[in-house]
């Protein structure tokens, strides 16, 4: 694991940036595409448009890019919740990204049966190898959730590789999240988290003592170790 924390949001953002470029280009070298799970929620707003300005969208060849998302809200993708309207906004509609490249959630589905779904598509993209995405992009709510695994919900003790439907009473709703054993299958994870909101989660999964129900962020943890976690001064403020 390798922490990596900056002075400012705007170079947290840059870093990480370039960090998904290296790695793009190392699975495009070895692999001829790029398969990334992006997250949601607000944090990547920016850094999807980072990559989709004039200073990035040179450096990657999208066309063997292909997105996955780490969790969705049950909404229809016309939603401001949903993640799949977010990332379409700020970076498949910039970079004209071609639609068989995007694998949405069907939200349009119920709960159960869109995730089914969701892992069945996974699952067909990899064909005969593991389900291992070159990229797991991963944020980080102040309750210590990561994707959608929350805190006490029955999913951080699914050990399938797979995706699942999970209410999360603190919402009042449902959510659909990649499990933890599919997400540490990636080769390259990396958390990007900024703001003094999320100062006391970050070290309580980084430095706390481990109890996943509690905080479930600390299921991440790939065979590989690779890891990264791109950090602003004010989100690190409280590690030693
Ligand atoms: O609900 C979600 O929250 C987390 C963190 O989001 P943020 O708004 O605090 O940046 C996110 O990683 C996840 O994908 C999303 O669905």
């Amino acid at each position: 694991m390798e922490r990596h924390i900056f002075s400012s949001e705007d170079a947290v953002l840059g870093a990480l940036a370039n960090f998904f470029v290296a790695t793009a280009d190392q699975a495009i070298a070895a692999r001829g595409r790029f398969a990334v799970a992006l997250s949601g929620g607000s944090s990547p707003k920016k850094l999807y448009e980072l990559l989709a300005s004039d200073a990035y969208r040179v450096q990657v060849a999208w066309g063997k890019v292909y997105f996955f998302f780490g969790d969705e809200r049950t909404v229809p993708k016309t939603s401001p919740d949903s993640n799949y309207l977010m990332a379409k906004k700020a970076l498949f509609d910039p970079l004209d990204t071609r639609p068989d490249h995007v694998f949405a959630v069907d939200t349009a589905l119920a709960p159960a049966e869109a995730a089914a779904q969701y892992g069945v598509a996974i699952e067909e993209f990899f064909g005969d190898e593991p389900a291992r995405f070159d990229l797991v992009l991963l944020g980080l709510g102040d309750n210590a959730h990561t994707a959608s695994l929350f805190p006490h919900t029955p999913v951080l003790h699914d050990a399938s590789v797979g995706v699942k439907d999970v209410f999360v009473a603190e919402l009042n709703t449902t959510r659909i999240t990649l499990t933890a054993p599919l997400l540490n299958q990636a080769r390259a994870t990396a958390f990007l988290v900024y703001g003094a909101g999320k100062a006391i989660a970050v070290q309580q999964i980084l430095e706390g003592p481990r109890d996943v129900d509690q905080y479930p962020a600390q299921l991440i943890a790939p065979a590989g170790g690779n890891v990264h976690w791109f950090l602003d001064e004010a989100a690190a403020a409280d590690l030693k």
